[in-house]
């Protein structure tokens, strides 16, 4: 199942917080690799993410989207997706 989830960070200001960034790279490329979070994209002048995720079950996403290091300072937005009939891929 495909699922389209917008992250926006907020940091409080004086917070610091290399670790949990490092962390979350870590995380990123960990699940990139296994072929769960199949897009990362940084939304243009924001700190924020558009991403998709290919994962079983709701409750995976939210498994995953809520440990996530940075989790406790994301706004998550999260989209399912379905097939489009005009998509090429679809034909
Ligand atoms: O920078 C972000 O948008 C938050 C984030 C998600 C994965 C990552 O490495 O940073």
């Amino acid at each position: 199942m495909l699922f389209h989830v917008r992250m926006d960070v907020a940091i409080p200001p004086g917070l610091d917080v290399t670790d949990r960034v490092a962390a979350e790279k870590a995380r990123a490329l960990e699940l990139q690799r296994a072929g769960v979070w199949v897009h990362l994209w940084r939304i243009v002048g924001r700190y924020s993410n558009f991403s998709v995720f290919d994962v079983a079950t709701n409750d995976e996403l939210h498994d995953i989207l809520s440990t996530l290091p940075l989790y406790p300072f994301m706004k998550i937005e999260v989209t399912p997706l379905a097939t489009h009939p005009s998509d090429l891929a679809a034909q």
